[in-house]
């Protein structure tokens, strides 16, 4: 199995994560709270009330887990499509697999990846949605103090399944959208490459790119359902199930909370992965 399609996945990963954190902090909180009026709002309000390091709260398992995560979607993707074609990463360049091919290897990845995903978004999720500022004396604390104590506290009060809840509507999100992930990026390259050709590093920034907004902006439904469901159950349970989440967030909120983030999102998606496509490719053709 070709192991440096997972290593360069994981490093890829981490590049555009660190780059990404402070739209998905705000992204996170604008579809699970009410407080904000806007993107705008959202982060005047995080930087005066939490400085800088508001925007980088729940980014530190992400990190550490991206290793696991993208090294799964990358190497699984990249090695469903050995299967199916016969074609190593190298070959495909000259022996393009159909889209088809393409469509279900990029699905197969997402599917296995969302399961190792699971506990640290939910981590993340819940990290990034406390608003009191670090270290400040005399307010509040945080219901967590960190990763380990937020992964310990939730584990004691909501058992073992309570680190996958979200998890079924995460599996949903990113099964078909990340599909269609790979599906553009191939789209865009082939389109912008002479024939058996590498392409160039614009066209896989710019592929790439496009590739993270396409993906997001079909995720964005079940990603507001997902980051609900995580944050469910903190209090009381509000929600039954991925359905009951979905029908009661449409009749509160109309059918316009399906879209909530999305901006934000594609903004955040764009310069995230036009540098994880570069890096992975450049690793795996150094490598
Ligand atoms: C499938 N879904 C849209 C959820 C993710 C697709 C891109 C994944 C990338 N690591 C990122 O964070 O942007």
């Amino acid at each position: 199995m070709p192991v440096e399609e997972f290593v360069a996945g994981w490093i890829s990963g981490a590049l555009g994560l660190v780059l990404g954190h402070p739209f998905d902090t705000v992204k996170v909180r604008l579809q699970t709270q009410t407080t904000y009026r806007g993107i705008v709002d959202c982060m005047v309000k995080i930087y005066r009330h939490e400085s800088l390091l508001g925007f980088f709260k729940g980014m530190s398992f992400p990190i550490a887990s991206i290793a696991l995560v993208n090294s799964v979607l990358f190497g699984v993707y990249s090695n469903s499509l050995l299967a199916l074609t016969a074609t190593s990463h190298q070959e495909r360049r000259t022996q393009p697999p159909s889209y088809t091919h393409v469509f279900i290897a990029g699905c197969t990845g997402g599917f296995l990846q969302a399961y190792f995903l699971a506990p640290f978004d939910l981590i993340k999720v819940r990290l990034q949605n406390q608003t009191e500022p670090r270290g400040q004396l005399g307010g509040p604390p945080p219901r967590y103090r960190g990763p380990m104590h937020c992964a310990a506290s939730i584990f004691q009060k909501e058992g073992p399944r309570g680190l996958f809840r979200g998890a079924w509507a995460l599996t949903l999100r990113d099964t078909p959208t990340l599909g269609i992930y790979f599906v553009t990026y191939e789209v865009l390259c082939r389109q912008y490459t002479p024939e058996g050709q590498n392409p160039s590093s614009a066209t896989v920034l710019v592929a790439g790119g496009f590739a993270g907004i396409a993906s997001w902006v079909t995720a964005t439904p079940l990603d507001v359902i997902k980051s609900r469901m995580q944050m469910d159950g903190l209090k009381r349970r509000a929600y039954q199930g991925v359905l009951d989440c979905m029908v009661s967030s449409v009749r509160q909120e109309g059918p316009g909370v399906f879209f909530r983030g999305v901006t934000i999102n594609s903004a955040r998606a764009f310069p995230v992965n036009a540098v994880t496509f570069l890096s992975y490719e450049y690793l795996l053709r150094w490598g």
